[in-house]
């Protein structure tokens, strides 16, 4: 589904990644793990489209085998792309319906879902229709960042670290969600240091160090290697 080839970016003169190779297959959670710095959110903006701003990128990127390097993000949306932002987005005047209905739904994107499939998947949501997107628990909130993007058509989401700083109880709720998405056909690549939770929810791992991708893992390397690998990350 997604191919990364020799991907590198610059801020300036200052490279943050380093020809990162990988991939994720359709219908896999992946995840992306490396200390603070090492270049995770930098490489999904760059997935987006989103790095052009600050610097410069080599390297290619493509999405359902189609060379998607040059495009704008919109046209990347339109492929099937979608961002759930780590401020999650939410505008706190609006109710969570019309925040839901605030996106453009892309009609020329793969699969926008309807009101309806948002609420059948995530009744939570129905339920607080009317509510402010404020006043929802940071799971509800992080559910409702999610069902934005996929009703912009997103076929691949790229979550940037939707667990931060949230309780113990969220982030199980998250994991919750995030089965729900995969079990909806949505295929997931997401920061995530908290790698413990990472092996319950994910398929396959990939560690970022000052801007390579240096290990590949499974769920099974993660659990064997996991108080090395917080130690590593500082957690
Ligand atoms: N806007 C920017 N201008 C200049 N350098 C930046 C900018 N954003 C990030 N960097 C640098 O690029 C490198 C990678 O940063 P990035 O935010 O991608 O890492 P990260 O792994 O997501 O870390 P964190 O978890 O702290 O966000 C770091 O050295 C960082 O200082």
């Amino acid at each position: 589904m997604l191919i990364v080839d020799g991907l590198s970016a610059w801020y300036g003169e200052a490279q943050a990644l380093r020809e990162v190779w990988m991939r994720v297959d359709e219908g896999e959670i992946v995840t992306l793990v490396g200390r603070n710095g090492a270049g995770k959110t930098t490489l999904l903006r760059c997935l987006m489209g989103l790095h052009g701003a600050h610097g410069r990128t080599a390297g290619t990127i493509s999405l359902f085998d189609e060379d998607i390097t040059g495009l704008a993000p919109h046209r990347r949306a339109r492929r099937g792309l979608g961002f759930v932002q780590d401020d999650r987005g939410i505008y706190a005047s609006l109710s969570v319906e019309e925040n839901l209905l605030l996106p453009p739904v892309n009609k020329a994107g793969p699969e926008p879902w309807s009101l309806k499939r948002v609420y059948e998947t995530f009744p939570a949501l129905r339920e607080r229709r009317r509510f402010p997107g404020t006043k929802l628990s940071g799971g509800e909130q992080q559910m409702l960042a999610l069902a934005r993007v996929l009703r912009t058509g997103a076929r691949l989401l790229l979550c940037d670290e939707p667990t931060e700083g949230l309780s113990p109880l969220i982030v199980q709720q998250i994991g919750e969600i995030l089965r729900e998405v995969k079990a909806a056909g949505v295929t997931v690549l997401l920061i995530e240091q908290n790698v413990h939770f990472a092996a319950t929810v994910a398929d396959r791992h990939y560690l970022l160090a000052e801007g390579r991708i240096v290990e590949s893992l499974d769920n099974d390397q993660v659990r064997e290697r996991e108080h090395e690998l917080l130690e590593y990350l500082g957690i």
